[in-house]
Parts: structure tokens; sequence; C-alpha cells
């Protein structure tokens, strides 16, 4: 029998209503953890518990907030193999992602260490005779955080660093299907020396704590990262609640990566293949279009289906393994129907899409690959959010450039091309928050803004020292020194 692992609310650890299993998708007989359910009186608790450490946690210095960042990245970076393995071993992704995610998230929590101390306010001339303008960054107040099971670390690490940096205090939800990281982080935060209530963990599903602080008016924003559908729900009861909610969203994505006739093909192969398959796919960023131009497009397929063949999808802890297995059977389920979607559209499976069998029980799915695929299909439309992607036939540039923009997502997109006119022109003319050039679509840095257009991001952007727009509010002061 293993402790059930409790909640975080006012700097104790507490006893929920209800349990949660934490289960291995590589192995689902191997139950990874218990966690403790909040309810909504308990999200409650934590939320006012927030609110009470708010004014203290505004007013830290800026060096205080710098220790226990860096307290906190240095734990984690320290601990890298095996909060990875924790990671891997509930998120299916394989081990070296599991290490690269931890690493990631250490090196966020240095990031925005660094950021409390450069946080620094402006002053100018009026356009008034004799006034000073000052312009100062405030705090926002308690800071919701909903977050997927996608990323279990680095999702919740670049929401929790930035606000606890420009002085906010937390009430952190993590996805309920993968607690286990987000639980592992909350324990090195409260290790780091920050007051009690400045950040809370709440386990629970979204439609209990996630409501509750969607509903709740002291809880001032919220961060979310997500379904459309459910980043929809979230934007209006944001928008209804009293007093209106800060609110910013990362959704989905339908990213394209365009294959140029002029691309190194290997080149091409290798970023198709870390983009949409890597993960196991299960990357907002993930490519799952691959519009590829007439010269290249056979060439392309069969090096494609050539390289998926030699990939090794297994247990996410084994050594050598390229793709762990689907999260869960909801997901692998999702994936099956949009591949038989695909199918009856018409598109040609022309690699995988098949369940695998291993030695242990869990959600294997064979990468799979469209081919003869147009852009109106529903497998070139939504999101499917595993390891299947399609190829779509272009004429020449401009047509891939048209197809690639022609989608409600926005979040990135890529090109694979030897020509500098073609690179330019893609990196001014795509429509998504975020370009690669001979790059995967997914995979980015830490210091700089994360975020899309369209239907697949909204409000301000995450990451990097951009991310002070969502975590703060601006303050403009007028002086008469008289
Ligand atoms: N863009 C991205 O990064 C991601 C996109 N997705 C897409 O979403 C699909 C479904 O995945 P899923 O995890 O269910 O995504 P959801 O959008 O349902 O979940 C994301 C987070 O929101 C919470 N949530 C769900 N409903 C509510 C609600 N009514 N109020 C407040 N919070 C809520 C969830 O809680 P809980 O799950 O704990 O109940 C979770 O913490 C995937 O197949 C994929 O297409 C998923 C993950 C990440
Ligand atoms: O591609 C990445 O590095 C990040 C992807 C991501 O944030 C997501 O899938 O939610």
């Amino acid at each position: 029998m293993t402790a059930i692992l409790k909640n975080f609310i006012g700097g104790e650890w507490v006893d929920g209503s209800g349990v949660t299993k934490n289960i291995n998708p590589s192995n689902t007989n191997d139950l990874v953890g218990e966690y403790a359910k909040a309810d909504k009186a308990q999200t409650e608790k934590a939320i006012a518990a927030a609110k009470a450490a708010f004014p203290a946690w505004a007013q830290s210095t800026p060096q205080v907030r710098y220790d226990a960042l860096n307290k906190i990245s240095t734990e984690i970076l320290a601990r890298k193999e095996e909060l990875g393995r924790l990671l891997a071993r509930e998120e299916g992704k394989t081990l070296p992602e599991g290490i690269g995610e931890v690493a990631r998230a250490g090196q966020i929590f240095a990031f925005f260490a660094g950021e409390a101390l450069r946080l620094i306010g402006e002053k100018g001339a009026s356009v008034r005779p004799g006034l000073d303008v000052e312009l100062t960054r405030e705090p926002v107040g308690v800071v919701g955080m909903i977050t997927p099971w996608n990323f279990p670390i680095a999702i919740p690490a670049w929401k929790i660093a930035p606000a606890l940096c420009y002085g906010n205090t937390v009430v952190f939800k993590p996805a309920e299907l993968v607690p286990g990281s987000g639980h592992a982080l909350a324990e090195i935060i409260t290790r780091s020396g920050i007051p009690a209530g400045v950040f809370n963990l709440v386990v629970g599903s979204g439609s209990v704590v996630g409501q509750t602080l969607l509903e709740h008016p002291d809880v001032a924003a919220i961060s979310f990262t997500g379904s459309v559908q459910t980043g929809r729900k979230i934007a209006q009861a944001c928008v209804l609640s009293n007093p209106m909610k800060k609110f910013q969203l990362e959704m989905g994505g339908k990213n394209p990566l365009v294959v140029l006739d002029d691309a190194d093909l290997k080149t091409a192969v290798e970023v198709a293949v870390n983009g949409a398959y890597f993960s196991t796919g299960q990357r907002c960023t993930a490519s799952s279009r691959l519009i590829v131009t007439e010269g290249i497009h056979d060439r392309f397929v069969a090096a494609m289906a050539e390289r998926l063949s030699g990939l090794s999808v297994d247990d996410a802890l084994k050594a050598g393994v390229h793709m762990g297995p689907v999260v869960d059977q909801s997901q692998l389920d999702q994936d099956l129907r949009y591949i038989k979607i695909g199918q009856d559209e018409g598109a040609k499976l022309a690699f995988g899409g098949e369940l695998l069998k291993r030695e242990n029980p869990g959600h294997y799915l064979q990468p799979a690959l469209f081919t003869e695929a147009n852009n109106n299909m529903r497998i070139a439309r939504e999101e499917i959010f595993g390891p299947v992607a399609a190829v779509i036939r272009a004429k020449n540039y401009e047509e891939a450039l048209a197809i690639s923009n022609d989608t409600e997502f926005g979040l990135a997109s890529g090109i694979c091309t030897t020509s500098l006119k073609y690179a330019s022109h893609y990196k001014r003319n795509s429509e998504s928050g975020m370009v690669m050039v001979n790059l995967p679509t997914a995979g980015v840095d830490y210091h700089v803004p994360f975020g899309g257009r369209k239907g697949s991001s909204y409000g301000a952007r995450e990451q990097g020292s951009y991310a002070r727009e969502f975590y703060t509010t601006v303050k403009t002061a007028y002086t008469f020194p008289g």
C-alpha cells in the first residue's frame, strides 16, 4: 500500500475528499501513485490562503523572490534523472524526453529568478509642464493555473515561475491524469522558503477544482493550457465572472511543415519525424500536416516510411525507445477514431496506425502516416493529438504557403528548404506565432515567447520576459512635485 499523496493548502499538506490513481501508460498494471482529490470547499480554502498571502508576497523584495526561485531551480536540476523517470512513467514520454522536460522546468525557474531582479519601472516626462510620469508593474493577485497532461512539469513551471517572480500567489491544478510531476514540483516549491499560502496545490477534476477557480471572485487571473473546447469555456467563465478575470489560453494546433523540392531530404525527414511523432505526437506544436511539393513528394514519402519502420515503439523507460505509448485509453480511442476517419475520407494510410503489443499491457500505437490527403479532410483540420500525420501534396511554394495558412489554428509552422528566398518569405508570411526553418515545429527555447495566433492562443504570450504582460498589471503614476 502506497501513501496517498496530499494537497498543499495554506502551508499544510492536507487530505482530500477522494483519491485519483495515476496509471503508467506503458504498463497499465503499474500504479504510479495515489493522490488526494480536492473538492470545492478545499479549493476555496486554497484560494482564501492565496488571497491572505498576497499582500505580503506582493511587497516582498526581489532578493527574496530570487532566492526562492533559484532554490527551486537548483533542486529540480539536481534531481532531473529521478524526476524525468517519474514523468516518463506517468505520461509515457521516453526517458530522455522526460529528463529533458524536467531540465527545461529547472531552467525556467532559473530564468525567472533572474527576472525578479530585472523588473524595473520607467520614468518619463509628462506632456504637461512640471509633471513626472512613472510606469510600474504590480502583480495581478491570486492566479489559478489549469494545466494539461502532456507536459506535466514544464507547463506548470512556465506558469508558476513567472507568477511567483512578479509577486502573485498561486493555486495550481495539475491535470488529474498525471498529477505525479506536479506533486513533486509542489514539494520542491514548499521547501523554497516561500511563505504559507503563496503557493497551493489542488489536485482534482476540471469540473470541480477547475470550475471553482473559474467562478471564484478572489481569483484575479487564470492561465490555461489544454484543448480549444475547454479554453472556450474558460474564456466565457472569466468574462462572466464578477469582477472579470484576466485570462490567457494556450490551446491546440494543426501545425504545418512545408517541405520544398530544394530541401535536403535527410534533414526534412528528421525534422518531420521529430515534429510529428516524438513525444508520441502529443504536443500542441506537433507537425500534423506535412505539405510537400511535387518534385520531392515521392522520395519524401518513401524515406518517411523507411525511417518510421526503424522507430522503436515501446515502454517509455526502456533504453533506446524512440516513442512511448499514448497517454491513456481515451486518447488512444481518439487517435484510432481519426485514423478510421482519414481512411473513410479517402486518404491512404501509407504507414502504421495499428495497435502494438509489448511485454506489458500499454497503449501502444504504431505511428501513422497518411498520404494523398487534402487540406479539407478532417484529419487535416482537426487536432488529433497523437502520432498521426498527413502528407498533403502541393504544386509549388505558393500553393504550399496557402495550404499552410488555411487553418483555424496558428501556433507553430515550419519549412524545410535550402532557399534563403523561400525561407525568408515563409517566416514573414506564415500565419503562426512560431516559425521554424529546417527545424521541427515542436521543441522551443524557454527564454523567448511561446504562443500562437488565430484559434491556438488567446491573451498575452507565455515564457521569457514577455510573461510579465500576463502576470503584472501596469500602473501609471503622475506626480506634480510642486
Ligand atoms: N494544446 C495543448 O497543449 C493540449 C491540447 N489538448 C487537447 O485536448 C484534448 C483533450 O485533452 P484533455 O486533457 O482532456 O484537455 P482539457 O482541455 O480537457 O484539459 C486541460 C485542463 O483543463 C481542465 N479542465 C477540463 N474541463 C474543465 C472545466 N470545465 N473547467 C476548468 N478546467 C477544466 C482539465 O482538468 P482534468 O483533465 O484534470 O479534469 C485539465 O487540467 C486532447 O486530445 C488534445 O486534443 C490536451 C492537452 C494539451
Ligand atoms: O513544443 C514544445 O516544446 C512545447 C509544446 C507544448 O507546450 C505543448 O504541447 O503544450
